[in-house]
């Protein structure tokens, strides 16, 4: 399937190219199968699609977090840099690669929370991120940048000296997305970033997520099995089924006309998609009030 078109005055941040993953195992397993797809500055992507059909791997192939027995067999990941240069970023070398993740693109991983260190304290976690990334900077500089992304997620600045165990899930989630905005990248991969949290909180997180991209400009490409979610998060949606994109569209296009078999099925088995068209809110960077919008 070849990529679609980037939207009219729409700059790309990334494009994936023909990108087949396969697992060599004892029977193969063939996950993610030429897959095209664009991200355009500024955009929420949404990538739907049920248990098992490659949205991880898919999401990992792309940071080249993939380890064996997942091998990128063909296919080309592209970062365009804000200064202009294209990043292939499946030749990168190791080193160029540590510098590239956290700093151009991020990702929070499903569960995140709990990979906090729970003996080290929320400041020396983020910090360290600084430090490795960017050793010229102060440690009042790093101490402001700290409390600057907590305050962006909205958490307390007051939490840094707490440790893992005395936030909520909620919380611990929110500073993995600010740990993940630390060095203010150009695209945040989220993989089922709220799955594990109670619906409030995941709308409150939510909201923060638009809020911020609306400020900063960041793209996101955002994983989740949740598609009434994603059509009231995201601007386009790729819809996954056995390691392939099925259709790939503007979210209210995937709404008002799904064209695929398959998103017709996952929309049908959504109740809460079914009923009355007009009780439906996107909340995209068109709609006028994405905060209350995203509320509901
Ligand atoms: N280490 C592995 N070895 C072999 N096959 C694997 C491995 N990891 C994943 N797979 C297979 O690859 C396919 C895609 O899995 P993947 O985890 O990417 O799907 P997913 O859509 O992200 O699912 P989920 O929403 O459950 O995380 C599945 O068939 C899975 O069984």
């Amino acid at each position: 399937m070849a990529p679609e078109p980037a939207e009219a005055g729409r700059e790309l941040v990334l494009t994936v190219e023909g990108l087949n993953v396969v697992y060599r195992t004892e029977k193969p397993v063939h996950a993610v199968k030429d897959v095209s797809i664009t991200l355009a500055r500024g955009e929420i992507l949404g990538l739907a699609g049920e248990s098992g059909c490659g949205k991880t791997t898919l999401a990992y192939a792309i940071n080249r977090l993939h380890r064996p027995p997942a091998e990128v067999s063909s296919g080309t990941v592209t970062f365009h840099d804000r200064g202009g240069a294209d990043i292939d970023l499946l030749n990168l070398g190791d080193e160029e690669l540590r510098a590239f993740r956290w700093s151009k693109l991020s990702m929070v991983f499903q569960g995140a929370m709990n990979s906090l260190n729970p003996v080290i304290s929320i400041r020396e976690q983020l910090e360290d991120v600084l430090t490795t990334h960017k050793p010229e900077m102060g440690r009042a500089e790093r101490r402001a940048r700290c409390e600057e992304v907590l305050r962006l997620v909205g958490v307390d600045p007051r939490r840094l000296d707490s440790f893992p165990h005395e936030l909520s899930g909620g919380m611990r989630q929110r500073v993995m997305i600010a740990m993940a905005m630390l060095l203010d990248p150009q695209v945040m991969i989220m993989d089922e970033p709220t799955t594990a949290l109670d619906v409030v909180v995941q709308r409150g997180i939510l909201r923060e997520i638009i809020r911020l991209r609306d400020e900063l400009g960041f793209a996101v490409v955002f994983i989740t099995h949740d598609l009434p979610l994603l059509l009231e998060l995201s601007d386009r949606i790729a819809v996954m089924k056995a390691g392939e994109i099925v259709e790939y569209a503007p979210a209210t296009e995937i709404y008002e006309r799904p064209s695929h078999p398959y998103t017709r099925q996952l929309l049908g088995s959504f109740p809460s998609l079914t009923g009355e068209r007009g009780a439906f809110v996107r909340t995209g960077p068109e709609a006028t009030n994405v905060n209350e919008g995203a509320a509901r």
